[in-house]
């Protein structure tokens, strides 16, 4: 079976978390996801992250703490995916291989139909972000 090595970023402002979609014709068109992709053979996730970001969404980003990791077997593809919470610090959103973004409220990930190998991302995101709450 295929494996791949995937890193996504969760861009997070305040309660809100930014997701974004799949466009048609692309695997899993109309999924909704964390932005980021494959990681190449001579990257750290990290370079990966920055790159994908930049080339994806014209954004350069700080990568701030690792989020989760996750494995997902798509049946024909096992994914290996790494999260890492980003932060905007520079360029403005301009999608080019999605065909939406959206910012969306952290409680509400759950709504919106996320890849498969999200969920379990999408509920640490939930977890950190009430655990963080709880705190104050
Ligand atoms: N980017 C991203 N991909 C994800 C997530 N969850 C998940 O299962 N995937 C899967 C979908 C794809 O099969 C794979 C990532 O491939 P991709 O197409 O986004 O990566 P890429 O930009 O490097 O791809 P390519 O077009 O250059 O080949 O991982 C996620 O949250 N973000």
């Amino acid at each position: 079976m295929k494996r791949i090595r995937v890193a996504a970023g969760v861009i997070t402002d305040n309660d809100k978390v930014l997701i974004t979609r799949r466009a048609p014709k692309e695997n899993f068109a109309g999924g909704w996801e964390f932005p980021g992709g494959k990681i190449e053979a001579d990257e750290t996730p990290e370079d990966c992250l920055t790159r994908e970001l930049k080339e994806e969404l014209n954004i350069n980003v700080s990568i701030d703490k690792f989020c989760t990791e996750v494995t997902h077997d798509y049946g024909n593809i096992n994914i290996y995916l790494i999260a890492y919470y980003c932060t905007i610090t520079d360029g403005t959103i301009q999608i080019s291989v999605h065909d939406k973004f959206k910012w969306v409220k952290i409680n509400d990930l759950l709504k919106f139909e996320l890849l498969p190998a999200d969920i379990l991302i999408a509920k640490k995101v939930m977890e950190d972000y009430h655990e963080k709450f709880l705190q104050i």
